[in-house]
């Protein structure tokens, strides 16, 4: 059984231009993987398909062996929660605290009281974090703002993270810690997909790496090939 699918998929965008082309690989649980690729191959386009941004124009996106085609817009959401994501930008809302940033998707799942508090408080203690509970974002440094953002990405114990460039604009050392983090998730069941252009980091992380090429899949590397 896979986490995640995909079954020869396509994605045309509305004025014509084809970003994913015949795209075709599977997750196992528990697994982490980077995908990577020149400044438009597609890697965008890739992981808004996983999250229901956009759909596929031909092909099947299949996630938990649900055929993603068959969730409807107000089932959108409960998709969305189930897929933690984790952006550059991590999108913190400025004026929460940074206990209230991780809360959220618990309290729009609807998990009781009690247990937000426990669980916020746990995953801000994984993440170094458990100092800054009252913290506001603005209060903290931008590597403690990604590492915010992680927190709330898997703070509801997602079955898959995936992660747009989570290291861009972060200094080599600050890229590192948070890679260490991302590599402890599958462990706990959760498997993890980072879109990354930074070849260094591919070549240190030594986990599998898709290529894309002009919206292609061109490569598969395995771990093994990589440390070769
Ligand atoms: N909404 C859209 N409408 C039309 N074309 C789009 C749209 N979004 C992306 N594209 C095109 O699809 C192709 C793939 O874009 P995508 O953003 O997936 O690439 P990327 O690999 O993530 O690039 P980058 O590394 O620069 O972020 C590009 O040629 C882009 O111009």
């Amino acid at each position: 059984m896979s986490v995640l699918r995909f079954d020869n998929v396509s994605k045309q965008y509305a004025g014509g231009h084809e970003a994913l082309t015949d795209v075709s690989f599977d997750v196992a649980p528990g697994e982490m993987l980077f995908v990577t690729g020149h400044s438009g191959a597609g890697k965008s386009t890739l992981l808004k398909l996983i999250h229901l941004d956009e759909r596929p124009s031909r092909g099947a996106v299949v996630f938990n062996e649900r055929n993603l085609l068959k969730v409807r817009g107000g089932d959108v959401p409960r998709h969305r929660r189930e897929v933690g994501a984790v952006y550059q930008d991590h999108r913190l809302l400025m004026d929460r605290t940074i206990s209230e940033n991780v809360a959220l998707p618990l309290i729009l799942r609807g998990t009781r009281r009690i247990d937000i508090g426990k669980r916020v408080r746990s995953v801000l203690e994984r993440m170094g974090l458990g100092h800054r509970e009252k913290a506001l974002p603005s209060q903290l440094s931008a590597g403690e703002q990604q590492r915010v953002g992680i927190a709330r990405a898997i703070v509801g114990e997602p079955r898959l993270l995936v992660a747009d460039e989570p290291t861009g604009n972060l200094d080599p050392t600050l890229a590192a810690e948070i890679m260490a983090l991302f590599a402890e998730l599958p462990s706990r069941g959760t498997s993890v997909l980072v879109v990354s252009h930074d070849l260094a980091l591919l070549r240190r992380m030594r986990k599998r790496v898709l290529i894309l090429d002009h919206g292609r899949l061109v490569d598969d590397i395995s771990p093994q090939d990589l440390a070769e």
